[in-house]
């Protein structure tokens, strides 16, 4: 299965969170079940991702959190379309809002993931609620507001 960010256009591919065209960013990648019409974004940190050592940084679970929103975003506002889920471009959101709770600290090492539900969704603005586990554990939890890349911006 190919991943959200597979399907952006060129011009809106360069993200240092997500951007499959960058190559000094994360790159993280996420994945859409059409059926459970949910997200997962995985990532492992790397061992500098470091607040105090043992633990990963709030910054980049921040990023994590934001970059698995649009993708969710995206995917849900791609649903309102004709064609197929397996087939590009999608629609390419910026982030208006992100709230990150930072429930428990998260331990470095273990593969992160990510879990996204669309809260709400219109024409052009969607609110995802993102969970983020490390080792099964929920660590983290999010809520963004992301909304379609207005007409015109590039792409
Ligand atoms: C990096 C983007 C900025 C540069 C743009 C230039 C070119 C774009 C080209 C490429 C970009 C490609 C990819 C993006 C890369 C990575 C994405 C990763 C995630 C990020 O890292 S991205 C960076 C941080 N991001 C920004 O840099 C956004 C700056 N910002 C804006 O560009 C505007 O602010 C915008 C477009 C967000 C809204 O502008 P707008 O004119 O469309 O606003 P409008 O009022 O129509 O809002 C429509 C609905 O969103 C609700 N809404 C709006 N703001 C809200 C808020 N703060 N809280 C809660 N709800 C909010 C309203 O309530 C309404 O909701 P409703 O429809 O229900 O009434």
């Amino acid at each position: 299965m190919n991943y959200v960010q597979f399907y952006y256009p060129e011009g809106f591919a360069h993200c240092y969170g997500c951007g499959r065209l960058n190559p000094e960013g994360h790159q993280f990648k996420t994945y859409w079940d059409p059926e459970k019409r949910e997200s997962r974004t995985e990532f492992t940190p790397k061992p500098y991702h470091t607040a105090i050592p043992g633990f990963v940084y709030g910054g980049l679970l921040a990023s994590l959190v934001d970059c698995h929103s649009t993708a969710t975003g995206s995917a849900a506002l791609k649903e309102l379309e004709s064609t197929p889920w397996d087939q590009g471009p999608y629609p390419r959101c910026v982030t208006a809002s992100l709230e990150v709770q930072f429930l428990k600290p998260t331990p470095l090492g273990p593969t992160l993931v990510a879990v996204g539900r669309v809260l709400e969704r219109s024409e052009r603005k969607v609110v995802v609620g993102t969970e983020v586990y490390a080792d099964g554990v929920l660590t983290v939890k999010g809520k963004a507001v992301v909304v379609r890349i207005p007409e015109g911006w590039g792409g």
